[in-house]
Order: C-alpha cells, then sequence, then structure tokens
C-alpha cells in the first residue's frame, strides 16, 4: 500500500444537470463522488451539466470527499471540451468511460496535460467493454497517472448480450482480469454499481461479494447504498481486533513458526494485518 492511499469505499456517481442531488451530495458520507456528464445526463442538459461539475468542484463546498469528474467517451462531440472544462477545474480525477487500449490512456493524459491539468488531478479509466477487457492489464500499466480502475459493469453486461443475475456469474471473468491488471499495476479499481436501489439486500450481498474479490470500494447510484458500502469495505472491529493479535503474537515470537488463534502465520500474514490496520487508520483520519 502506497502513502497515497485513500479510502475509496463509497464513490457516487450523480448527474451534474441534477443540482439538487449536487446539493444534497454535500452531506452524504461518501468517501468520493463522481460528477457525470456521461450517460446520466441528456444530450440537451450536457453543456449546464459542465458547467455545474466545474464550478461543483471548485466551490470547496465538499469537504474531503474525492471528487472526479466523469467526461463522455473518447470520439463522441461533448468528450474535447468535457477535457478542457475538467482540466480548468482540477478536480482529484478525471473519470473516463470506455477507454479500450494502453494507446488510449497515453492519449488522455496528453490531453489532460495540454489542457493544463494540475498534477492532482489524475485520471481514472473505467473498463466497460469487450476490448478492454481483453487490454487490461496494460491499460492498467500505460501511465503513473493512472490510478484507478472503474468497472462499468452495466456496459459490460450490454456488450455481452448477458444478464444481471445474483452472484454476478456472467461477469466474474471480467471482474477477475480487472482486478488482477489492476493489482499488478499497483493501483485502485472499483466495482460497478448496483442498479435495483430498493433492493438493500441484493446490494449488501453485492458488497460482500466485491470486498471479496479485493476491490477497494463500490460505485454508487443512490444514497442509500452510502452506508452499506462504507461498511462492507472498511475493516470489521473483529478484523482489526485479529490484526493487531496476530502481528502482536508475531513480534513477541521465539521461533519463526507461530500460530495466531490456532492458524499459522508467516510474514506475508503480518504484511495483510498491517494493511488491514493501515486502512483502517485511513478511514478513521477521514473524521
Ligand atoms: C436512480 C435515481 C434516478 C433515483 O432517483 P430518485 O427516484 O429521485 O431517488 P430518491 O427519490 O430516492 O432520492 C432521494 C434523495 O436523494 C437524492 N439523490 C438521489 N440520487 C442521488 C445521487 N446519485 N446523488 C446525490 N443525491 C441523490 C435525490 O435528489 C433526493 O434528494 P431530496 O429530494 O433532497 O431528498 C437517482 O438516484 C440517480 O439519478 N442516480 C444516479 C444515476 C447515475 O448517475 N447514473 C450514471 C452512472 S451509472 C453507470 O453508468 C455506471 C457505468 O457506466 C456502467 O456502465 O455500469
Ligand atoms: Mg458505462
Amino acid at each position: 500500500m502506497t502513502n497515497e492511499f485513500r479510502p475509496r469505499r463509497s464513490v457516487l456517481y450523480m448527474p451534474s444537470s441534477n443540482e439538487r442531488a449536487l446539493e444534497k451530495a454535500k452531506t452524504i458520507a461518501c468517501d468520493a463522488l463522481i460528477l457525470d456528464l456521461e450517460d446520466a445526463v441528456a444530450p440537451e442538459a450536457k453543456p449546464e451539466a459542465r458547467l455545474n461539475a466545474a464550478a461543483a468542484v471548485t466551490s470547496g463546498e465538499y469537504g474531503n470527499r474525492e471528487l472526479t469528474i466523469r467526461v463522455n467517451s473518447i470520439g463522441t462531440e461533448w468528450h474535447d471540451e468535457d477535457i478542457r472544462a475538467a482540466a480548468a477545474a482540477g478536480p482529484h480525477g478525471v473519470v473516463v468511460p470506455k477507454v479500450n487500449s494502453a494507446d488510449e490512456v497515453r492519449s488522455l493524459v496528453a490531453a489532460l496535460e495540454a489542457a493544463g491539468a494540475p498534477e492532482h488531478t489524475k485520471l481514472w479509466a473505467m473498463v466497460e467493454t469487450p476490448e478492454a477487457i481483453f487490454n487490461v492489464r496494460e491499460i492498467a500499466a500505460a501511465s503513473p497517472r493512472l490510478t484507478v480502475l472503474v468497472m462499468g459493469t452495466n456496459d459490460l453486461v450490454k456488450e455481452t448480450y448477458s444478464e444481471h443475475v445474483p452472484g454476478r456469474a456472467p461477469l466474474l471473468t471480467a471482474l477477475s482480469l480487472s482486478l488482477l491488471a489492476a493489482r499488478a499495476a499497483g493501483i485502485a479499481i472499483l466495482d460497478g454499481v448496483y442498479n435495483d436501489v430498493k433492493n438493500l439486500d441484493g446490494f449488501l450481498a453485492e458488497c460482500e461479494q466485491g470486498r471479496q474479490f479485493g476491490f477497494d470500494g463500490k460505485t454508487l447510484i443512490h444514497p442509500g447504498q452510502v452506508e452499506g458500502a462504507n461498511e462492507a469495505f472498511a475493516p470489521s472491529a473483529q478484523a482489526i481486533e485479529d490484526a493487531r493479535g496476530l502481528i502482536a503474537a508475531w513480534d513477541a515470537r521465539e521461533t519463526g513458526v507461530v500460530t495466531y488463534n490456532g492458524r499459522m502465520v508467516e510474514n506475508l500474514h503480518v504484511e495483510s494485518a498491517q494493511r488491514t490496520l493501515s486502512i483502517a487508520d485511513a478511514i478513521a483520519a477521514l473524521g
């Protein structure tokens, strides 16, 4: 885990055309916001949404939430203007949908730099096409400015003609390959959205699955999903206690082999326990 680690348990999309949602977001306990200019915004509303998103970023009214802008995809009539506006506003991240190759990542980074994006404005690439899945390892490693992959599971289901089902069997290969690519490149990765906003049990089950997979957090579409994601992607009190106990047992060892609660402990388990405590500390530091 790097020094730049920050919690991204709950990352909430909101249409930048929806001023009420933009206002409400100032009080929602999510770790990050994606101010959307793409799918959640109708074509005729895009220019105003672009202004709203830039104003939100520069307002300083969103506390310590990480702020990102999702631009329209490469090749659309809005993309270039979105990139210029986002670069000028200087959010923590510019989220680009439907990134298909490492060359696209490098072009996006060049475009951000040409538009004068500040150093702290990172690139977040969405993985949501079959082509991206086949290229995901190269995408993830294409630039140091790319710090987060975001799964676009709605588009993946659309593009593969599969279906949204409990357990997400049709998506497991794509999720797994993307997760491996992010970890190999040492960057963060966020799970996709859960569309059925009224089905809390289904949502929590998917959060649990995402955490077990290794995702850093989940992208969300409704404020009612924030609390569940914050809990699911944070180390539980039990996990923190176990991590402390395991590290204490390791530190007190007299031989190379230790057990804690009946389980073998090796250095790699200590590193995992230290990561758990670092995540817990970073969450606590959010206040
Ligand atoms: C899904 C929704 C359309 C539901 O909207 P609505 O019926 O209005 O919800 P509620 O009445 O329950 O809302 C209660 C209050 O919460 C505010 N609200 C709702 N959603 C958000 C939000 N996302 N962020 C902030 N605030 C929100 C409402 O304004 C209400 O406030 P108040 O009146 O003051 O009480 C709606 O939730 C929505 O639009 N969600 C976001 C949809 C979106 O962004 N979609 C695009 C991203 S998903 C995607 O494309 C992923 C990827 O690309 C892929 O392919 O998978
Ligand atoms: Mg999408």
